[in-house]
């Protein structure tokens, strides 16, 4: 018998709350309540990869398709199907799920010639969980429902640890029986999922949180600078805030190795600082001042100009490192 997992489930509506509820599916998405019927993949990057691996391994009916056609392979090994266009996997399944780059690779692989769109028809789904701005949400939603489709966007909190471990924060809105249809898969991916309403709403709360994750990242870079320059053990100092009020799994996994100067790629640093440079549009739009993001977007686009965007944004302080040499 499956085990049981608690799983933390956002409410419907306005002022989303976190109920936790005991799951029975963390393994299988079938069964009561699970989901039957084939299921698309589009972006095998580093989170798309590990997502759509885990929903092979739970025994889920996964085609998949990646602009390059290489990171498909590892896929394919596990018993994945393979379609040479998303409109193919988009037509070939029932719901689609996508994970791409950034607004423009969302907009072009929903959208675009080829794209999932074209194959999509009444009954069928689409997931879009990429990280982009809520315009770039409702432009693809307008495109898959005018099919008849239905839409949801769901961009995830977690890094690639946690895809790998299927341990992923959901955050969705949009078209609310197609997240309860899809919820089994979504267990499958997440530890848990939110439901916050009209679509926008999930785009919006990841921005958020990604904004606080830059600056918190800035914050923590410059700390372990001042700290070696004063004469003390930067590593002491990540010991030091494990242990206390500001302490973050993020501090504790990444200051290690920057102390070293090494940045494993987790999260790129190019997607953290278009997600600054999204989340300063979003407070533009309700003239909110957010001066703290604005200045580390700036650090960010340093970093991307010592070419630093494909590295993990824990890079970052490599630009604060450039700057002091510059002041010397
Ligand atoms: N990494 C992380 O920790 C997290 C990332 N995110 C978000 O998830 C999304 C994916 O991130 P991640 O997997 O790290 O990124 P990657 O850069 O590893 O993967 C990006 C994916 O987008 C595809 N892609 C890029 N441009 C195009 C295009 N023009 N047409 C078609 N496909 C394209 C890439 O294809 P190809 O292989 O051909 O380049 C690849 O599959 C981003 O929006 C990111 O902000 C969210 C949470 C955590
Ligand atoms: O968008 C990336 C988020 C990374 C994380 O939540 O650790």
């Amino acid at each position: 018998a499956p085990a049981l997992r608690l799983r933390g489930c956002g409410g419907g509506g306005r002022g989303a709350r976190l109920v936790f509820s005991c799951s029975a599916s963390s393994s299988s998405p079938s069964g009561e309540g699970g989901f039957s019927g084939k299921v698309g993949f589009l972006g095998l990057g580093i989170m798309g990869a590990p997502m759509a691996s885990n929903l092979i391994k739970a025994g889920c009916d996964v085609t998949v398709w990646n602009r390059t056609r290489s990171k498909c392979d590892p896929l394919l090994s596990l018993g994945a199907n393979y379609e040479p266009s998303p409109a193919d996997v988009a037509s070939s399944c029932d719901v689609t799920f996508a994970m791409l780059a950034d607004p423009e690779s969302a907009v072009e692989v929903a959208c675009g010639a080829n794209g999932a769109a074209e194959g999509m028809a009444p009954g069928k789904g689409y997931v879009d969980v990429s990280t982009v701005d809520a315009a770039t949400s409702k432009l693809i939603g307008k495109h898959i429902t005018s099919t008849g489709a239905s839409f949801l966007e769901a961009p995830v909190s977690g890094s690639k640890k946690p895809a790998e471990d299927g341990l992923l924060i959901f955050l969705t809105a949009g078209d609310e029986s197609l997240y309860n249809r899809v919820a089994s898969l979504l267990d499958v991916m997440g530890k848990s999922r939110f439901f916050l309403g009209d679509v926008g709403k999930g785009a919006d709360m990841k921005l958020v949180v990604n904004m606080v994750m830059g600056s918190m990242m800035v914050s923590f870079s410059e700390g372990l600078l001042l700290s070696e320059k004063v004469g003390l053990d930067p590593n002491t100092l990540v010991e030091v805030i494990s242990q206390g009020a500001i302490s973050a799994p993020m501090f504790s996994l990444k200051g290690p190795s920057m102390v070293k100067a090494a940045y494993p790629t987790a999260f790129p640093l190019k997607h953290q600082q278009k997600d600054l440079r999204l989340a300063l549009s979003l407070a533009e739009s309700v003239s909110q001042s957010i001066p703290t993001v604005a200045a580390a977007n700036e650090l960010y686009k340093v970093a991307k100009s010592l070419g630093l965007a494909d590295q993990d944004f824990s890079a970052v302080i490599e630009a604060l490192k450039a700057k002091e040499e510059q002041n010397k």
